[in-house]
């Protein structure tokens, strides 16, 4: 069992939530984490426990750097727009960073997403 960290962006919440559903079966067999709006949502699409962390721009992604730090978090599943200035974006470089610094799988996008959850 993978612990998962699934995060997106508010253009990429409706993105992540139609995936989770999609992959509901799958994912029910690891433990979940978000931030706390998408974690919210993603409760709401699938019925899925996941753990509530802070909102991302109040240090929910801090927090999640935080788990990966720690070796508390396996995959991050980060569904980033790549089309919008976000006020915490030093918060997403810091996560970002500490899931490549620590060797932690990292998906910003469906493709990847696909491909990591194939693999575990
Ligand atoms: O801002 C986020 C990621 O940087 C996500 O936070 P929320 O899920 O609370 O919207």
């Amino acid at each position: 069992m993978a612990k998962i960290g699934l995060v997106a962006h508010d253009d990429k919440k409706d993105e992540l939530c139609v995936w989770a559903a999609r992959h509901k079966r799958k994912l029910s067999e690891h433990q979940l984490w978000g931030t706390g709006t998408t974690g919210s949502r993603i409760i709401e699409a699938t019925g899925l426990p996941v753990g509530l962390l802070k909102s991302g721009p109040l240090g929910g992604d801090q927090q999640l750097g935080a788990m990966i730090a720690e070796g508390r978090l396996d995959v991050l599943i980060f569904f980033i727009d790549p089309l919008s200035a976000q006020p915490h974006d030093v918060d997403v470089k810091a996560l970002t960073r500490l899931a490549t610094l620590y060797d932690v799988m990292c998906a910003n996008n469906e493709a990847t997403a696909n491909a990591v959850l194939a693999y575990l």
